[in-house]
């Protein structure tokens, strides 16, 4: 049976006479064959965010060239519009569009209402940006961002005094009143919860009169890498920023300066391409894969080896070989045990290929990914169980057990990164049909044509 990625199920890929509305869904393309695809992915989201955020409060313009035009990056673009930054598509030379060219206002100003939609980065870097504009703003978003964690943005600014209105929950909405000044110099914040609530305050930090000496006091990090990308981000553009041990941060006050800068592809959004090699056999290979980042992605290339696949590097190119299929035609994919406190952002998609292997996994480091887009721990277990899978919840991850899986209708709970998860598993299952694909496009709008593509 041919099945494209947009074609509605014309038999009952249940079996069991679960009574689902299939209608709304995307039915997931089986892999029939063995793969072997070239595919090039659109720039890294949390890139993008924060050289929008440091443009925006640069000494003059900069340009982006390759960003990422997705939701988070529009509701940024937004945002940052809304507080007085004037952000402009000029014709761009990369394969997925235009380049951003980013004037910083004279002065930031309030008296808006910014739409955080279901963004970390958007929710969490723009307040201490609106704290140092005039005039209040109030920020908002959907309906399940009002549950994820603000406290450490939220207390960190009154610790600095800003004044703040909220409801008291650490959460969405409240309504920051900005002076056009902030004072910085110490502060403590629990960041257990988000890697984002230090990024946030660190990358506004510059701009503070006495700049910011930050301290994490709760006993988790999660997502070191992605502070290091922060501090990184802040250093190219010639912010003095320094780490003088393990959860203390410093940043000088002084000039953010106006650069030009290219964004490398989103090796997070690669994952779940490179993972279909690992399911469907073949080989699938990411172009423009930088030699050196920051982003957490680049963990892949070792992590994928640990689940049987093979990765072959070359300047510019990293492409992962499917595992031998063993004597009796399973998969050959390996079970792990793996610590993803650094790389939560990859867990969803690492537990969908868990689930299909041949052994059992055992996913921990994760309890923060509570708090993502959806409750990802609760999300997976329900959607893997609920295809015949045995997975269950740990204090701080998953415990993945091999189960033969069958179709069915898997939710994405609006999280781009339980679609992309149900499309995984869909390689191998025939008949899971994802509600949302469209929550793809909270990072990756191109999802559903480059899955499409992959197989084709
Ligand atoms: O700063 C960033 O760009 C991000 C930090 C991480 O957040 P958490 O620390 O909340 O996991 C990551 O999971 C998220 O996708 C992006
Ligand atoms: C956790 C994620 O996103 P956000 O930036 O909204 O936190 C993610 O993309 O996996």
């Amino acid at each position: 049976m041919q099945i494209s990625p947009y074609s509605k199920p014309e038999f009952d890929p249940y079996g069991d006479n679960r009574q689902t509305d299939v209608d709304e869904g995307w039915l997931a393309p089986v892999a029939l064959r063995e793969l072997s695809a070239v595919v090039s992915i659109p720039g890294s989201k949390s890139l993008t965010n924060r050289e929008l955020v440091l443009a925006a409060l640069a000494d003059g313009p900069s340009t982006l060239h390759a960003p990422l035009f997705s939701r988070d990056s529009e509701l940024m673009i937004e945002g940052l519009t809304s507080l007085g930054a004037r952000i402009e598509r000029i014709p761009g030379t990369g394969e997925f569009g235009s380049d951003l060219r980013v004037t910083p206002a004279d002065e930031l100003t309030g008296s808006t209402t910014i739409d955080c939609g279901l963004a970390g980065t958007v929710m969490r870097f723009l307040p201490p940006v609106a704290a140092l504009a005039l005039g209040p703003t109030t920020f908002d978003g959907d309906e399940h961002a009002r549950t994820r964690p603000m406290s450490g943005v939220i207390e960190g600014l009154r610790g600095l005094g800003v004044d703040l209105d909220d409801d008291g929950r650490g959460a969405l909405p409240f309504t920051v009143h900005g002076f056009g000044r902030v004072e910085g110099g110490t502060l403590e914040i629990d960041a257990s919860a988000s890697s984002q609530f230090v990024s946030a305050l660190l990358l506004s930090a510059p701009r503070f009169e006495h700049g910011l000496d930050l301290r994490h006091t709760g006993e988790r990090l999660p997502s070191l890498p992605h502070i290091e990308m922060t501090l990184a981000s802040l250093a190219s553009r010639g912010v003095k920023v320094s780490s003088p041990e393990t959860g203390r941060w410093v940043v000088e006050p002084g000039p953010i300066g106006a650069i030009d800068v290219t964004l490398e592809p989103d090796l997070s959004n690669a994952a779940p391409f490179l993972i279909a090699a690992v399911v469907a056999g073949g080989s699938v290979t990411i172009t423009d894969w930088p030699d050196e980042t920051t982003q957490v992605g680049a963990q892949l290339a070792d992590l994928l080896p640990q689940f049987g696949a093979r990765v072959d590097r070359a300047p510019g190119r990293l492409t992962v070989f499917g595992p031998e299929r063993s004597a009796d035609g399973g998969r050959g994919i390996r079970g792990v045990d793996l610590d993803l406190s650094e790389a939560g952002e990859l867990a969803p998609n690492l537990a969908a290929l868990a689930a299909l292997a041949d052994e059992p996994s055992t996913l921990t480091g994760i309890g923060h990914i509570r708090h993502h887009e959806t409750d990802r721990l609760a999300a997976l277990v329900a959607e893997i169980n609920g295809l015949g899978g045995n997975v269950s919840e740990l204090d701080d991850g998953l415990r993945i057990e091999p189960a033969p899986l069958r179709g069915g209708p898997w939710r994405a709970y609006a999280d781009h990164r339980m679609a992309t998860s149900g499309a995984i598993i869909g390689l191998a299952v025939p008949g899971v049909v994802v509600d949302d694909i469209a929550s793809t496009s909270k990072t990756l709008p191109q999802f559903p044509e480059l899955w499409g593509r992959l197989l084709a």
